[in-house]
């Protein structure tokens, strides 16, 4: 039977994650090895000479499943009919930028490109919001798309949660595969919170298995939330092949479904679970099924816990209520 392709937008194509991304979407990994694909690349001005180049690039691949690759400056025409979006190009701080002036521009970004979501794209669109600050990026994107459902626009925070699997399965001495059930919770920020007290390595409690509060508090955590500003001061770029290998989990994940008993992190619209505050785009322990997700329920929340959620929410909160203050939502 033939498929019809799937129509998938990547903004800010030309960028160093979008280089990392195209290929393994061409490729299949985003939605299946039997999927067949037609990407619209979305950049500014100055970046579509550079976006032309990776599709000669692409084209040179001979990839079976790549139908198509369309690239334009234009957001209305990026998202028309598209199935699946991802939101990588965003306004990068720079030298003597304030935290709300970052937010205002990134608004000039989000909220068009929401705006063209809503007009545009296919009933089925799925968005991921890569570009920083991705979770109140997504939610301003949300806010101008008033006729997508709500839950459709997602924020990443799974290369967090594929950092912290890493950390904790070289702390057990275990392979990653045996970790599972870790959860980030949170802003994709330096206070997300990466929880192992539900995790489990090889079958067993994760906290009881490490049973180390100092190394918990003092090493991991910290390693995980500061990962992203450790790879900038080591490779002078932020992350990027790690980052677009994130978003390919994200969206295979949520299309194809989390394993048994296992679950993922994903930034989303919250309904009021664990306390957070409906409407903020917040990480939470998700189960994924038919191209839906659910938040994981009943998950006993301790103290120390606690006190970290709430540390980050209230961050996410503040960040909501800069951009309310700016009427970008
Ligand atoms: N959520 C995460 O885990 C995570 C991880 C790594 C990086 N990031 C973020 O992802 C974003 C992209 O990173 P990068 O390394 O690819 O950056 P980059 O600077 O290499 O590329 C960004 C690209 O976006 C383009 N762009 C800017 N404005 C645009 C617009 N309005 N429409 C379309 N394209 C636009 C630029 O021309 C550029 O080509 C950054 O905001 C970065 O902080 C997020
Ligand atoms: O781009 C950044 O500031 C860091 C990035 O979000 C990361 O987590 O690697």
């Amino acid at each position: 039977m033939t498929r019809t392709p799937v129509n998938v937008t990547v903004t800010g194509a030309a960028g160093q994650i979008g280089y990392a991304l195209l290929f393994r979407i061409a490729s299949g990994h985003l939605l299946g090895a039997d999927v067949p694909v037609k990407l619209r690349l979305l950049e500014i001005p100055q970046g579509l000479k550079a976006a032309e180049g990776t599709a000669m690039e692409l084209d040179d691949c001979a990839f079976p499943l790549l139908r198509g690759i369309e690239i334009t400056d234009d957001p209305n025409v990026a998202f028309d009919g598209a199935n699946v979006a991802l939101l990588v190009g965003a306004r990068p701080r720079t030298k003597g930028m304030e935290r709300g002036d970052l937010l205002e521009a990134n608004g000039g970004i989000f909220k068009p490109q929401g705006k063209a979501i809503n007009d545009h794209a296919a009933d089925d669109i799925k968005v991921l919001v890569v570009g920083n600050p991705a979770n109140t990026n997504a939610l301003i994107a949300q806010a101008a798309a008033p006729d997508v459902p709500a839950e459709r626009f997602t924020a990443m925070t799974r290369l967090d949660h594929n950092r912290a699997v890493s950390q904790l399965a070289k702390k057990a001495g275990v392979s990653v595969s045996d970790v599972k059930r870790l959860t980030i919770w949170g802003n994709h920020s330096a206070t997300q919170y990466p929880d192992i007290f539900h995790a489990e390595v090889a079958g067993k409690n994760a906290a009881e298995v490490v049973n180390d509060e100092q190394w918990l508090a003092d090493t991991f955590i910290p390693t995980v939330a500061k990962r992203g500003a450790a790879i900038i001061e080591a490779r002078g770029a932020s992350s990027a092949a790690s980052a677009a290998n994130a978003a390919i989990d994200h969206v295979h994940t949520w299309v194809n479904g989390t394993a048994a008993g296992d679950w993922t992190s994903m930034g989303i619209p919250s309904d009021g679970s664990y306390g957070v505050p409906e409407g903020i785009i917040s990480s939470f322990p998700v189960t994924t099924k038919d191209g839906k997700y659910e938040i994981v329920q009943g998950l006993e929340i301790n103290d120390f816990s606690r006190a970290r959620i709430d540390a980050s929410v209230k961050e996410l909160v503040e960040e909501r209520d800069a951009v309310r203050g700016l009427g970008l939502i």
